[in-house]
Protein backbone atom coordinates (compact mmCIF):
# COMPACT_ATOMS: atom_id res chain seq x y z
CA UNK A 1 0.00 0.00 0.00
CA UNK A 2 1.20 3.26 -0.93
CA UNK A 3 2.35 5.53 2.16
CA UNK A 4 1.25 8.77 3.18
CA UNK A 5 5.06 10.40 2.33
CA UNK A 6 4.32 8.55 -1.21
CA UNK A 7 1.15 9.95 -2.09
CA UNK A 8 1.57 13.47 -0.87
CA UNK A 9 4.96 13.06 -3.25
CA UNK A 10 2.69 12.30 -6.32
CA UNK A 11 0.02 14.84 -5.41
CA UNK A 12 2.81 17.45 -5.63
CA UNK A 13 3.25 17.02 -9.56
CA UNK A 14 -0.52 18.25 -9.58
CA UNK A 15 -0.42 20.96 -7.07
CA UNK A 16 1.71 23.40 -9.04
CA UNK A 17 0.01 26.84 -8.09
CA UNK A 18 1.90 28.89 -6.11
CA UNK A 19 -0.91 29.10 -3.54
CA UNK A 20 0.04 25.27 -2.58
CA UNK A 21 3.49 26.02 -1.37
CA UNK A 22 4.32 22.65 -3.13
CA UNK A 23 2.80 20.96 -0.69
CA UNK A 24 5.04 21.31 1.65
CA UNK A 25 3.48 23.51 4.58
CA UNK A 26 0.63 23.52 7.00
CA UNK A 27 -1.33 25.71 4.65
CA UNK A 28 -2.50 26.79 1.51
CA UNK A 29 -1.74 31.02 1.05
CA UNK A 30 -3.54 32.77 -1.67
CA UNK A 31 -2.86 36.37 -2.38
CA UNK A 32 -6.65 37.99 -3.09
CA UNK A 33 -7.44 41.54 -3.30
CA UNK A 34 -3.92 42.42 -1.74
CA UNK A 35 -4.73 40.00 1.27
CA UNK A 36 -3.93 36.90 2.28
CA UNK A 37 -6.12 33.49 2.55
CA UNK A 38 -4.71 30.61 4.50
CA UNK A 39 -6.62 27.06 4.08
CA UNK A 40 -5.90 24.25 5.10
CA UNK A 41 -8.08 20.76 5.77
CA UNK A 42 -7.35 18.20 8.19
CA UNK A 43 -9.45 14.85 8.63
CA UNK A 44 -10.06 12.88 11.88
CA UNK A 45 -11.49 8.80 11.32
CA UNK A 46 -12.55 6.77 13.84
CA UNK A 47 -9.91 4.29 15.45
CA UNK A 48 -7.12 6.44 14.08
CA UNK A 49 -7.58 9.47 15.25
CA UNK A 50 -10.04 8.83 18.33
CA UNK A 51 -10.84 5.56 20.36
CA UNK A 52 -14.36 3.66 19.70
CA UNK A 53 -16.66 5.38 22.10
CA UNK A 54 -15.59 8.28 22.82
CA UNK A 55 -17.45 10.73 23.96
CA UNK A 56 -18.15 13.11 20.34
CA UNK A 57 -18.43 16.33 21.66
CA UNK A 58 -14.13 16.24 22.43
CA UNK A 59 -14.12 14.62 18.90
CA UNK A 60 -15.81 17.58 17.23
CA UNK A 61 -13.87 20.00 19.65
CA UNK A 62 -10.55 18.56 18.44
CA UNK A 63 -11.69 18.34 14.86
CA UNK A 64 -11.66 22.17 15.27
CA UNK A 65 -8.79 22.65 16.98
CA UNK A 66 -6.56 20.46 15.15
CA UNK A 67 -7.27 22.62 11.67
CA UNK A 68 -7.02 25.99 13.78
CA UNK A 69 -3.56 24.68 14.90
CA UNK A 70 -2.78 24.77 11.45
CA UNK A 71 -3.93 28.13 11.16
CA UNK A 72 -2.12 29.36 14.16
CA UNK A 73 1.07 28.10 13.03
CA UNK A 74 1.04 30.71 10.00
CA UNK A 75 0.14 33.36 12.07
CA UNK A 76 -3.46 33.56 10.54
CA UNK A 77 -6.68 34.72 12.33
CA UNK A 78 -9.60 32.25 11.50
CA UNK A 79 -12.37 33.38 9.33
CA UNK A 80 -14.51 30.22 9.11
CA UNK A 81 -14.96 26.27 8.89
CA UNK A 82 -16.58 23.71 6.55
CA UNK A 83 -17.50 20.79 7.84
CA UNK A 84 -17.65 17.23 6.09
CA UNK A 85 -19.97 14.93 8.49
CA UNK A 86 -20.44 11.22 8.60
CA UNK A 87 -23.69 10.86 10.68
CA UNK A 88 -23.62 8.67 13.50
CA UNK A 89 -25.54 7.63 16.54
CA UNK A 90 -24.07 10.79 18.71
CA UNK A 91 -24.55 13.48 16.72
CA UNK A 92 -25.98 15.42 19.61
CA UNK A 93 -22.92 15.26 21.44
CA UNK A 94 -21.31 15.80 18.52
CA UNK A 95 -23.29 18.84 17.81
CA UNK A 96 -22.33 20.05 21.39
CA UNK A 97 -18.47 19.99 21.25
CA UNK A 98 -18.45 21.81 17.64
CA UNK A 99 -20.39 24.82 19.57
CA UNK A 100 -18.46 24.90 22.25
CA UNK A 101 -15.62 25.08 20.01
CA UNK A 102 -17.39 27.92 17.95
CA UNK A 103 -17.93 30.22 21.11
CA UNK A 104 -14.36 29.35 22.50
CA UNK A 105 -12.51 30.41 19.40
CA UNK A 106 -14.88 32.28 18.18
CA UNK A 107 -15.10 31.35 14.36
CA UNK A 108 -18.05 30.79 12.56
CA UNK A 109 -19.66 28.05 10.82
CA UNK A 110 -19.87 28.55 7.13
CA UNK A 111 -21.23 25.26 5.80
CA UNK A 112 -20.25 22.05 4.62
CA UNK A 113 -21.83 18.54 3.56
CA UNK A 114 -23.65 15.50 5.52
CA UNK A 115 -23.43 11.88 4.61
CA UNK A 116 -24.91 8.93 5.99
CA UNK A 117 -22.74 6.55 7.35
CA UNK A 118 -22.39 3.08 6.30
CA UNK A 119 -20.25 0.03 7.73
CA UNK A 120 -16.59 0.27 8.52
CA UNK A 121 -15.12 3.84 10.30
CA UNK A 122 -16.38 7.04 10.60
CA UNK A 123 -14.13 10.21 8.96
CA UNK A 124 -14.92 13.49 9.40
CA UNK A 125 -13.04 16.80 7.53
CA UNK A 126 -13.09 20.30 8.33
CA UNK A 127 -11.79 22.92 6.19
CA UNK A 128 -10.12 26.11 7.94
CA UNK A 129 -9.99 29.68 6.30
CA UNK A 130 -8.01 32.16 8.08
CA UNK A 131 -6.31 35.72 7.24
CA UNK A 132 -3.17 36.44 7.51
CA UNK A 133 -2.24 39.03 10.11
CA UNK A 134 1.43 39.30 8.95
CA UNK A 135 2.85 38.99 5.51
CA UNK A 136 5.01 36.84 4.56
CA UNK A 137 2.91 34.14 5.99
CA UNK A 138 5.45 31.73 7.82
CA UNK A 139 6.53 28.77 5.87
CA UNK A 140 8.12 25.92 6.85
CA UNK A 141 11.29 26.53 4.20
CA UNK A 142 12.77 29.88 5.82
CA UNK A 143 14.85 28.34 8.60
CA UNK A 144 18.60 29.19 7.53
CA UNK A 145 21.82 28.34 9.23
CA UNK A 146 22.56 30.36 12.38
CA UNK A 147 19.05 30.42 13.28
CA UNK A 148 17.63 29.30 16.64
CA UNK A 149 15.19 26.38 17.38
CA UNK A 150 12.34 26.68 19.57
CA UNK A 151 9.16 25.64 20.99
CA UNK A 152 6.05 27.23 22.18
CA UNK A 153 4.35 24.32 24.86
CA UNK A 154 5.26 20.79 25.38
CA UNK A 155 5.08 17.14 24.00
CA UNK A 156 4.11 14.27 25.29
CA UNK A 157 0.70 15.15 26.78
CA UNK A 158 -1.20 13.75 24.25
CA UNK A 159 0.12 10.73 24.42
CA UNK A 160 -0.16 10.41 28.05
CA UNK A 161 -3.94 11.69 27.58
CA UNK A 162 -4.45 8.82 25.10
CA UNK A 163 -2.68 5.76 26.87
CA UNK A 164 -4.55 7.11 30.06
CA UNK A 165 -8.43 6.64 28.52
CA UNK A 166 -7.12 3.79 26.95
CA UNK A 167 -6.04 1.82 29.76
CA UNK A 168 -8.92 3.25 32.12
CA UNK A 169 -6.55 4.52 34.56
CA UNK A 170 -8.30 7.73 35.12
CA UNK A 171 -4.60 10.05 34.59
CA UNK A 172 -5.24 13.64 32.66
CA UNK A 173 -6.90 12.88 29.29
CA UNK A 174 -7.60 16.91 28.60
CA UNK A 175 -4.05 17.15 26.16
CA UNK A 176 -4.98 14.70 24.38
CA UNK A 177 -9.19 15.16 24.29
CA UNK A 178 -9.05 19.01 24.41
CA UNK A 179 -5.95 20.42 22.56
CA UNK A 180 -5.62 24.18 22.62
CA UNK A 181 -4.63 25.79 19.16
CA UNK A 182 -1.91 29.08 19.69
CA UNK A 183 -4.00 31.48 17.70
CA UNK A 184 -2.33 34.08 19.68
CA UNK A 185 0.66 32.79 20.21
CA UNK A 186 1.09 31.81 16.35
CA UNK A 187 -0.24 35.90 15.68
CA UNK A 188 2.95 37.05 17.93
CA UNK A 189 5.34 35.18 16.76
CA UNK A 190 4.75 35.60 13.22
CA UNK A 191 6.90 38.94 12.47
CA UNK A 192 9.38 37.09 14.22
CA UNK A 193 10.30 33.53 12.83
CA UNK A 194 11.95 32.40 9.76
CA UNK A 195 9.75 29.55 9.62
CA UNK A 196 7.04 28.01 11.85
CA UNK A 197 4.89 24.75 11.53
CA UNK A 198 2.99 23.08 14.04
CA UNK A 199 3.85 19.95 15.74
CA UNK A 200 1.00 17.65 15.19
CA UNK A 201 3.14 14.48 13.76
CA UNK A 202 5.82 13.95 16.66
CA UNK A 203 8.59 16.43 17.22
CA UNK A 204 11.65 14.84 15.87
CA UNK A 205 9.41 14.42 12.45
CA UNK A 206 8.17 17.67 11.73
CA UNK A 207 11.80 19.05 12.97
CA UNK A 208 13.32 17.12 9.96
CA UNK A 209 10.06 18.19 7.87
CA UNK A 210 11.39 21.89 8.53
CA UNK A 211 14.94 20.81 7.71
CA UNK A 212 13.85 19.14 4.47
CA UNK A 213 11.88 22.09 3.27
CA UNK A 214 14.70 24.39 4.48
CA UNK A 215 17.49 22.62 3.30
CA UNK A 216 19.17 23.17 6.20
CA UNK A 217 19.93 20.59 9.17
CA UNK A 218 18.07 21.02 12.36
CA UNK A 219 20.14 19.73 15.47
CA UNK A 220 17.87 19.83 18.86
CA UNK A 221 18.72 19.38 22.53
CA UNK A 222 16.51 16.41 23.50
CA UNK A 223 16.53 17.62 27.14
CA UNK A 224 16.01 21.05 26.77
CA UNK A 225 12.32 19.87 24.97
CA UNK A 226 9.34 21.21 27.87
CA UNK A 227 7.62 18.13 28.07
CA UNK A 228 3.87 17.27 29.01
CA UNK A 229 4.95 13.80 30.13
CA UNK A 230 7.07 12.49 32.84
CA UNK A 231 10.98 12.54 32.61
CA UNK A 232 11.22 8.44 31.80
CA UNK A 233 9.06 9.09 28.35
CA UNK A 234 10.74 11.65 27.14
CA UNK A 235 12.42 9.88 24.20
CA UNK A 236 8.36 8.96 23.59
CA UNK A 237 7.42 12.09 23.90
CA UNK A 238 9.37 13.63 21.57
CA UNK A 239 7.94 11.05 18.72
CA UNK A 240 4.45 10.38 19.50
CA UNK A 241 2.49 13.78 18.03
CA UNK A 242 -0.81 14.53 18.46
CA UNK A 243 0.31 17.97 20.69
CA UNK A 244 -0.22 20.83 18.47
CA UNK A 245 3.00 22.54 20.14
CA UNK A 246 4.38 25.27 17.80
CA UNK A 247 7.85 24.40 16.32
CA UNK A 248 9.68 27.29 15.10
CA UNK A 249 12.69 28.71 13.56
CA UNK A 250 14.04 32.79 14.34
CA UNK A 251 17.45 35.09 13.30
CA UNK A 252 19.53 35.28 15.87
CA UNK A 253 18.74 38.52 17.93
CA UNK A 254 14.99 38.15 16.99
CA UNK A 255 13.00 39.37 19.64
CA UNK A 256 10.96 36.52 20.71
CA UNK A 257 8.05 36.50 23.47
CA UNK A 258 9.59 34.74 26.34
CA UNK A 259 7.07 31.54 25.92
CA UNK A 260 9.24 30.88 22.90
CA UNK A 261 11.49 27.65 24.62
CA UNK A 262 15.25 27.28 23.37
CA UNK A 263 15.11 23.79 22.03
CA UNK A 264 18.46 23.48 19.42
CA UNK A 265 20.18 25.26 16.37
CA UNK A 266 19.98 25.74 12.73
CA UNK A 267 23.05 24.60 10.79
CA UNK A 268 24.52 24.30 7.17
CA UNK A 269 23.01 21.04 5.88
CA UNK A 270 25.12 18.28 6.23
CA UNK A 271 24.38 14.92 5.80
CA UNK A 272 21.61 14.30 8.18
CA UNK A 273 18.17 16.49 8.30
CA UNK A 274 18.10 15.75 12.18
CA UNK A 275 20.67 15.63 14.59
CA UNK A 276 20.13 15.04 18.27
CA UNK A 277 22.98 16.64 20.19
CA UNK A 278 25.31 16.44 17.38
CA UNK A 279 24.15 12.80 16.40
CA UNK A 280 21.89 11.69 14.30
CA UNK A 281 18.87 9.74 15.55
CA UNK A 282 18.96 6.06 16.04
CA UNK A 283 18.13 3.81 12.72
CA UNK A 284 14.79 1.80 12.78
CA UNK A 285 13.16 4.30 15.49
CA UNK A 286 10.73 6.07 13.78
CA UNK A 287 10.64 9.79 14.06
CA UNK A 288 6.87 10.07 14.52
CA UNK A 289 3.80 9.15 13.31
CA UNK A 290 2.68 8.64 9.55
CA UNK A 291 -0.23 7.28 8.05
N1 LIG B 1 -5.01 14.40 -0.25
C1 LIG B 1 -4.32 15.54 -0.39
N2 LIG B 1 -4.53 16.34 -1.46
C2 LIG B 1 -3.83 17.48 -1.60
N3 LIG B 1 -2.90 17.91 -0.73
C3 LIG B 1 -2.65 17.15 0.35
C4 LIG B 1 -3.34 15.92 0.58
N4 LIG B 1 -2.88 15.38 1.74
C5 LIG B 1 -1.95 16.24 2.21
N5 LIG B 1 -1.80 17.30 1.39
C6 LIG B 1 -0.86 18.42 1.54
O1 LIG B 1 0.41 17.90 1.90
C7 LIG B 1 1.08 18.76 2.82
C8 LIG B 1 1.42 18.00 4.09
O2 LIG B 1 0.23 17.52 4.70
P1 LIG B 1 0.17 17.17 6.24
O3 LIG B 1 1.42 16.45 6.62
O4 LIG B 1 -1.15 16.53 6.53
O5 LIG B 1 0.20 18.62 6.90
P2 LIG B 1 -0.36 19.02 8.32
O6 LIG B 1 0.41 18.18 9.31
O7 LIG B 1 -0.04 20.48 8.46
O8 LIG B 1 -1.82 18.74 8.31
C9 LIG B 1 0.14 19.93 3.04
O9 LIG B 1 0.53 20.95 2.13
C10 LIG B 1 -1.22 19.37 2.66
O10 LIG B 1 -2.09 20.39 2.19
C1 LIG C 1 -7.02 6.25 18.77
C2 LIG C 1 -5.72 6.90 18.45
N1 LIG C 1 -4.68 6.15 18.07
C3 LIG C 1 -3.50 6.73 17.76
C4 LIG C 1 -3.33 8.06 17.82
C5 LIG C 1 -2.01 8.67 17.46
N2 LIG C 1 -2.11 9.54 16.31
C6 LIG C 1 -3.01 9.35 15.35
S1 LIG C 1 -2.90 10.51 14.14
C7 LIG C 1 -1.59 11.27 14.90
C8 LIG C 1 -0.86 12.42 14.30
C9 LIG C 1 -1.73 13.53 13.77
O1 LIG C 1 -2.63 13.10 12.77
P1 LIG C 1 -2.54 13.50 11.24
O2 LIG C 1 -3.71 12.98 10.54
O3 LIG C 1 -1.19 13.12 10.69
O4 LIG C 1 -2.65 15.07 11.38
P2 LIG C 1 -1.95 16.20 10.51
O5 LIG C 1 -0.46 16.01 10.64
O6 LIG C 1 -2.43 16.01 9.11
O7 LIG C 1 -2.42 17.48 11.15
C10 LIG C 1 -1.28 10.60 16.08
C11 LIG C 1 -0.21 10.99 17.00
C12 LIG C 1 -4.44 8.83 18.20
N3 LIG C 1 -4.38 10.17 18.24
N4 LIG C 1 -5.61 8.24 18.53
MG1 LIG D 1 -2.95 17.25 7.52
Amino acid sequence: MTTEFDLIARLRSLATHPAARGLNDDAAVLSIGGQELVVTHDMMVEGMHWLTGQDMADVAWKLVAVNLSDLAAKGAQPIGLVLGQMMGADDDRFLEGLAEALTAFEVPLLGGDTVGATTGPRALGLTALGKATHSPVPSRSGAQPGDGVFLVGTVGGAMMGYEALRDGTGGETAAYLRPQPLLAEGQALAPFVSAMMDVSDGLLLDASRIAYASTVTIDLDPSAVPLGAPESRRDDALRWGDDYALLLTARPGAKLPDFAWPIGKVLPRGKHALLLDGNPPADGKPLGYQH
